[in-house]
């Protein structure tokens, strides 16, 4: 049994018979372990972060933590920690007495909160704002605050619902480093929210990608970045192109020649798997292994280091990334081009 279970959790708002927010979600997550449930808004992250602290009861199901049953737990006795998106830090207390709150509230000794507070503050770097107080402080500096807040009480299980999303990106790439630190540093086994992939693919050890109220695919960053199993996560986690085995038959693929153990219902590309060349450089035949396709060129952007080409090729719509070049060597729009694809790089999708 793992560390954090979920086992067929199942959540309804409101009308009966309506779709569920939560739909027989089962799901294990290690000691240690950071996991983190990314998916658009509404597929019922928060919900399932509420459901293990106690703030949502669940409808079916059950949720352990190392062992033990909380379905029906009081939420103060579940001894999970929670961060939220906005800091809801003591306004009124310095960042001592934040930091110090629920282990006064826990009836620890005085020296030993002072031990435990001196420590957080370390850990976060903020021992010399100690006295200050919140409004004094800046964004970053009081979510740092507030994740010291609950870590100090040290629960079971760290909960963090966009505890970044509020702030501004440098400020929230730093914080990313910092979080995943201190997480390793202390073990703590964490559920991290977030609907920003990026952040996912840094932070984690696994990653769930929730869709409405189920999780579609779990993996670690590298396996959902670079295998994703269906037209949702591919579409999700990058900028993937997805072709419907129809679509593959007009740039060469045959039916017949699934490797992958199922039919495919669709096909995943990424953009910088595709290679782009003027169509008529006389460049040759395209390799045996390759599929090719001529289209023509109907925008182009930079994205500073890359060049995104959208291609139409027929009635398909391909996205290309390469390394930027100098304007004179770039496709302009309405060019005609060719594009190539090593077969392997089409990720075969099971829906
Ligand atoms: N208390 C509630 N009463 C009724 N519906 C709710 C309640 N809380 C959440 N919902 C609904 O449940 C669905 C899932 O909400 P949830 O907040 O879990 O999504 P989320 O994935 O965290 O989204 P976001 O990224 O926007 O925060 C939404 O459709 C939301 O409107």
């Amino acid at each position: 049994m793992s560390y954090v279970e979920f086992e067929r959790v199942s959540k309804y708002f409101g009308n009966a018979g309506g779709a569920p927010v939560l739909d027989a979600l089962s799901l294990g997550v290690e000691k240690g372990e950071f996991v983190t449930l990314l998916g658009p808004s509404g597929c019922g992250k928060s919900t399932l972060l509420r459901c293990v602290a106690g703030l949502t009861e669940i409808d079916e199901g059950r949720v352990r933590l190392d062992g033990v049953d909380l379905t029906n737990m009081a939420p103060k006795k579940r001894n999970v920690g929670m961060v939220f998106q906005s800091y809801a830090l003591f306004p009124n207390m310095t960042v001592y007495d934040n930091v110090a709150f629920g282990l006064k509230m826990k009836g620890m000794a005085r020296a030993e909160i002072e031990r435990t507070v001196k420590r957080m503050l370390e850990i976060i770097d903020m021992s010399e704002k100690s006295g200050q107080y919140p409004h004094r402080l800046s964004g970053g500096q009081q979510q740092r605050v507030a994740l010291a807040r609950s870590l100090a009480v040290q629960p079971k299980l760290m909960m963090m619902d966009e505890p970044l999303s509020a702030l501004d990106a440098k400020i929230r790439k730093m914080l990313r480093v910092e979080i995943r630190r201190i997480q390793q540093e202390l073990g703590m086994t964490t559920l991290f929210v977030t609907h920003d992939q990026e952040e996912a693919l840094t932070m984690s050890d696994r990653i769930c990608i929730m869709n409405q109220g189920r999780i579609e695919q779990t993996g670690t960053p590298e396996e959902i970045y670079a295998r994703p199993k269906t037209a949702f996560v591919a579409r999700f986690i990058g900028n993937y192109n997805v072709l419907s085995a129809e679509e593959m038959a007009v740039i060469g693929r045959t039916q017949s020649a699934s490797a992958a153990g199922f039919e495919p219902e669709a096909y995943a590309i990424r953009p910088e798997a595709v290679r782009i060349s003027a169509a008529d450089d006389g460049s040759g035949d395209s390799p045996a292994d390759a599929y090719s396709m001529d289209g023509t060129v109907s925008d182009c952007t930079s994205l500073g280091a890359l060049l995104r080409y959208t291609v139409q090729v027929g009635n398909l719509s391909i996205t290309t990334d390469e390394l930027n070049a100098p304007a004179s060597s770039r496709h302009a729009a309405g060019a005609r081009v060719r594009l190539e694809v090593d077969r392997n790089a089409c990720v075969p999708l099971q829906g």
